[in-house]
């Protein structure tokens, strides 16, 4: 192997539902390998990074409990573990939720309230551009979106739609209410990759 393949990031794509594998291509176009984690022994493959996918909030939520995964995932990004997390993903970030009737438990270590399908459930997929903090304006598509009704202070807020948060950064977690992985601008998920090499 060589010296520049040993040093590619290796990034788990939490690959239970959804929209994943449109972050794997983005951020294999990159230089990053990614590792599927489809189920607890997946865990084990040492990680530079995590991808939260969008997708179903409460199956995603179902299945990491009722595969074990729940807590050993929780345990590594509580320990700072970069995490990306889109839609359903920032969901599964946030330490509240409104509008969610769950059952199951969020990881819970993005300080946020988050409310669920915020745009409501049919109409709620649209496109827009929106200024993101760092990078300027940035397309964004929000498929059944949630957004941020509330933050606490030590949180990053990088982008708001229409006054609404939509993107925020908290230590070595960055969650976005909308689809990168689904455009072509690759800019989120290569700083997302800079955030890890930094
Ligand atoms: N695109 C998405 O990830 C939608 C999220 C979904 N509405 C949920 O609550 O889980």
């Amino acid at each position: 192997m060589s010296a520049q393949a040993a040093k590619k990031p290796q990034i788990g794509v939490l690959a239970l539902q959804g929209a994943f594998i449109e972050h794997e291509k983005m951020l294999q176009s990159l230089g990053a390998t990614c590792h599927e984690l489809r189920e607890k022994s997946d865990l084990a493959a040492p990680l530079d990074g995590l991808v939260l996918p969008g997708g179903e909030s409460t199956t995603q939520k179902k299945l990491l409990s009722d595969l074990g995964m729940y807590e050993p995932l929780r345990e590594k990004i509580a320990d700072g573990l970069p995490v990306l997390a889109t839609c359903a993903g920032l969901i599964l970030l946030a330490r509240s939720a409104t509008r969610d009737k769950c059952p199951y438990p969020s990881f819970g270590t993005l300080p946020v309230r988050v409310r669920r399908n915020a745009y409501g459930r049919q109409l709620g997929s649209f496109s827009t551009k929106g200024e993101i903090k760092g990078l300027g304006d940035f397309p964004m598509r929000f498929i059944r979106a949630p957004f941020i009704e509330e933050a606490a202070p030590e949180v990053d807020v990088l982008a708001r739609v229409d006054g609404n948060i939509v993107a925020v950064r908290y230590g070595q977690q960055i969650g976005l209410a909308f689809h990168p992985e689904l455009g072509t601008d690759t800019r989120l998920h290569a700083a997302f990759l800079s955030m890890i090499a930094s």
